[in-house]
């Protein structure tokens, strides 16, 4: 499977100037980057402004039009579709960033157009773009006799609701050939992109309005829309049904704020943040196990519902898919964007053979992290400072010198230059790497790149150096040495509970499976044992009293010897799949009991906090236990 990763910035709301909150994210469009310029405070009030920086495969600013990032990323799927292929389009970012803007554009989101522009035009949504497309490219004479078909469903706490027809529940299911198929989602023919539109539009009203959706706003679920080509099937007449051509699914997921934020809110939320935080770890495993190149057997399909669903739109060499990252400009939302940022740039770690689905040359090769080594490891930069400069593109520099010694100068344009020269040098780098292997990158994109980095850093180094929140070190961080280490290390373990959470589930679910196989085994084999008892009465009796018949009576004992013993092996086997499954539950939980791991308490009793050293080392232990959890393939061999 190919994945393009794209970020988009939107523009500062009106609260948000209103506030003066500050724009803190510079996206670079000509090589994909984005950068982020947060304020710190350190430990002794001095301030600085840390820039990291990210690589995509395309970025965009705050005054890009949704029809920029559809011709970046949709456009390409359009083909794949009519080919008889699966295309899949990603929206990610938290509450308020801008994805549903994206996909279903200003005019669904009561936006009149964004800041500044007062127009509609150029801000269709994604959706209403591709089906025009759609529509277009089916008048020409060979794709005229296919039907397009729109079903459009929502995932909420690992249910499927069926938005167009009434909220109605939806099965996920596999059919023999290991298809996924939704028995009972609605299917409607659409004939043009206005038909689309106004499905979707009272599927969006079906979504806010619907009776058991009190809680499920749109940031709570994800909405998924497939548009489909098909062809009637072979069977013609009443009940024929119409196969699959291709298809184009867009996935609205839901907001990835809510699956961190699990600790502020009631039950009811924290679990639908599990939920939303599941979902969205299992899709960047599945995203990065297709890209690397996984064997079927071996993508974790089964981690969520979000997953099992879109199965289908992942496998075939013709699968195609893109995620747009949406992120908020400003200051207060800098730790939602940076774990978005974290988030995509993960999605598409791993390099892959092949290019991106866009239109843009990817030959270089680019890691979309900091840029350079994997920020977990690299220490953190301070320019002027004691501490030796990294190769990661985590770079701070200073906003003030109170209480501080000549090891970390006073912010002064040299210094800033140097940080526009190391990131600057790190970008040629890699535009030389890139122009080395024959992409179409030259020296004068890397100059268009290099200045816009350099205008970038400029204006945002000087707005940050005002203060912010009145002068006050309100909602600022304070700095310490272990922090990003610690950060990352956290956020690792987040990723790796909800894992063993999934896997524990998964586990306890192939438990119930295998002692349902069991009983119905032992069931089936009691019945047969007391036919066979009846039949061997009558065996033994109908011989002993004619002796005539020995040769029929053991031939008839051997078949039901073989009989018997076929019949204890299979019983066996469905008791040994049971015990390993059990064995892999226990081990799960009490690995879980001792670990300390959530919601596990110290040794008087008292909760273990949770970002505590000793939380964090009981975790680990959680986390070595999942490893080997995850090393035993009982799950696959078990169902
Ligand atoms: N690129 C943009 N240009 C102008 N306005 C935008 C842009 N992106 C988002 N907005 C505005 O920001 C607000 C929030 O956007 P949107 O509703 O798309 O967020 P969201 O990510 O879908 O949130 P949720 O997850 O809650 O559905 C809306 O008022 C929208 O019009």
């Amino acid at each position: 499977m190919r994945i393009r990763v794209v970020v988009r910035k939107r523009p500062l709301s009106k609260k948000e100037s209103q506030v003066q909150d500050v724009d803190v994210i510079q996206p670079i469009p000509i090589h994909g980057h984005v950068i982020v310029h947060q304020p710190k405070t350190r430990v002794d009030l001095t301030r600085e402004v840390e820039t990291s920086n990210f690589a995509f495969d395309n970025s965009f600013d705050a005054d890009s039009f949704n029809r920029d990032i559809y011709e970046s990323t949709t456009s390409n799927l359009i083909p794949t579709m009519f080919n008889g292929g699966r295309g899949s389009v990603f929206a990610y970012g938290q509450t308020g960033s801008g994805k549903t803007f994206t996909m279903m554009g200003a005019e669904m989101t009561g936006n009149r157009g964004g800041q500044g522009r007062g127009v509609l035009d150029g801000n269709e949504g994604l959706y209403y773009l591709a089906a025009r497309d759609v529509f277009q490219t089916r008048q020409q004479e060979e794709f005229k006799h296919f039907i397009v078909t729109v079903s459009l469903f929502e995932i909420y706490g690992g249910k499927l609701y069926d938005l167009l027809n009434a909220r109605k529940v939806v099965k996920c299911l596999e059919d023999a050939k290991q298809k996924v198929c939704f028995p009972g989602l609605s299917e409607h023919v659409v004939n043009s992109e206005d038909d689309v539109m106004s499905l979707i539009q009272s599927g969006g009203n079906n979504r806010s309005t619907g009776t058991t959706s009190a809680n499920a706003d749109s940031s709570r679920s994800h909405a998924i829309l497939l548009m489909s080509l098909k062809v009637p099937g072979r069977r013609r007449g009443p009940g024929a049904k119409m196969q699959e051509h291709g298809r184009l699914t867009f996935i609205d997921l839901a907001g990835s704020e809510r699956g961190a934020d699990t600790s502020k809110c009631d039950r009811q939320t924290r679990l639908e943040g599990a939920e939303i935080n599941t979902s969205l770890l299992a899709l960047k495993e599945v995203i990065r196990a297709l890209a690397t190149g996984g064997t079927m057997q071996h993508i974790p399909f089964r981690g969520s519902k979000l997953t099992q669903v879109l199965k289908d739109s992942f496998v075939g060499v013709d699968a195609r898919s893109v995620m747009i990252a949406c992120v908020a400009p400003n200051f207060s939302n800098c730790e939602h964007t940076i774990n978005t940022l974290r988030y995509a740039d993960r999605v598409k770690e791993k390099e892959f053979k092949a290019g991106g689905v866009g239109d843009e040359p990817r030959g270089d090769k680019r890691r979309s992290s900091y840029d350079g080594d994997r920020p977990t490891t690299a220490p953190a930069q301070v320019y002027g400072g004691g501490r030796k400069a990294s190769a990661g593109g985590l770079v701070r520099r200073s906003l003030d010198g109170v209480g501080r010694a000549q090891e970390d100068p006073q912010p002064n344009p040299s210094n800033n230059a140097a940080a526009a020269s190391k990131i600057r040098a790190s970008l040629r780098r890699r535009s030389t790497a890139h122009a080395s292997r024959g992409s179409n990158s030259g020296p004068e994109l890397e100059r268009k790149a290099s200045s816009g980095l350099d205008a970038a850093i400029e204006k945002n180094f000087h707005k940050l150096l005002e203060p912010v929140n009145n002068g006050s070190n309100g909602g600022e961080e304070y700095f310490d040495p272990d922090e990003d280490t610690d950060d990352e290390e956290e956020e690792r373990m987040r990723e790796r509970e909800a894992r063993t959470e999934a896997l524990a589930a998964k586990a306890r679910e192939d438990m119930s499976k295998a002692a349902a196989d069991l009983i119905s085994s032992h069931r089936n084999a009691m019945t047969s044992m007391l036919g066979m008892v009846k039949k061997e009465m009558n065996m033994v009796n109908k011989t002993d009293a004619d002796r005539d018949n020995l040769e029929q009576y053991i031939d008839e004992l051997d078949a039901l010897q073989e009989r018997k013993v076929d019949m204890l092996g299979a019983m066996k086997q469905s008791l040994k799949k049971f015990k390993a499954a059990r064995e892999i539950v226990r081990k799960g939980s009490s690995s879980n009991g001792n670990g300390g791991g959530k919601g596990s308490r110290g040794s008087k009793g008292k909760p273990l906090a949770g970002g505590g050293k000793m939380a964090r080392m009981g975790r680990r232990a959680t986390v070595d236990h999942l490893r080997d959890l995850e090393d035993v393939d009982d799950f696959e061999d078990l169902r």
